[in-house]
């Protein structure tokens, strides 16, 4: 879905280094609201630090980040809910409880959204998050993270770990909890092929570059190849 709304996120010269390590150079771009958007590129590409300067988990060494007009603090990270490549839970804690935490902590968490999300993602809120198979630790941490009504949904990876016979369900429940008349998703991933048919727009990063920012539609059309053809021609430096 296309808006011509004010952007939802803009990178106007961003940088970011950690010490020497140069990890993010010169990154401008202006996303709209109501897409779902990817973030691809190689390891090491600089697809996290991208995702956390969006959710105010780091602060850009350059440039700045504006999420909603406004600039990216610490606070931020109240309205963005944010999927990490970690896991975010306490392991004695079981699924439930965890859910009343999160309720305790985030304003905009959907207590009853959470319920039925455990359920539609075969999740038992009596389970204990150290008994979790690591394809079960990643739906709970997208149950946790679409349960919010927060505008700015952030998914670092979401599908890492889980088998490739159930990704494909798992992207359909995805869309299918979302709103894109109030919420924007952006995620990354190696996924490539099976998360083109969910997005609408693809950022491409190498090196700490953003070298790609297109519509699926507009790559599809002007290129006529899918997202990897497209990522190995602008890789290729075509
Ligand atoms: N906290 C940190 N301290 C030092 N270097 C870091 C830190 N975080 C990231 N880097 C470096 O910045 C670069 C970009 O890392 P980043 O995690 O953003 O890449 P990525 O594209 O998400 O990688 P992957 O696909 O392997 O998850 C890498 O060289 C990484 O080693």
């Amino acid at each position: 879905m296309q808006h011509s709304a004010r952007p939802i996120i803009s990178f106007d010269n961003v940088g970011k280094k950690f010490r020497r390590k140069e990890a993010l150079r010169r990154v401008s771009v202006e996303l709209s609201p109501g897409q779902i958007i990817g973030v691809i590129g190689t390891n090491g590409s600089g697809k996290s630090t991208l995702l956390k300067l969006i959710a105010g988990l780091l602060q850009p060494s350059e440039g700045q980040v504006l999420v909603n007009g406004k600039r990216v603090t610490r606070l931020t990270a109240r309205d963005v809910a944010f999927l990490p490549d970690q896991d975010v839970f306490y392991e004695e804690f079981d699924l439930g409880r965890t859910v009343d935490f999160y309720a305790n902590v985030y304003e905009d968490f959907d207590v009853q959204k959470a319920y039925e999300l455990l359920h539609v993602f075969g999740l038992e809120p009596r389970q204990h998050a150290r008994r979790l198979s690591k394809g079960n630790r990643g739906r709970f941490k997208i149950v946790l993270a679409l349960a919010r009504r927060a505008p700015l949904i952030v998914m670092d990876e979401p599908l890492s770990g889980l088998d490739p016979l159930v990704r494909e369900s798992i992207i359909h429940s995805i869309i299918a909890n979302l709103d894109l008349e109030k919420q924007t998703l952006v995620l990354s991933t190696h996924e490539v092929d099976e998360v083109e048919p969910l997005l609408d727009r693809v950022l491409l990063i190498s090196n700490g570059e953003l070298r790609g920012s297109e519509t699926v539609e507009q790559i599809h059309a002007e290129y006529a190849t899918g997202l990897v053809g497209w990522m190995k021609q602008k890789l290729a430096g075509k």
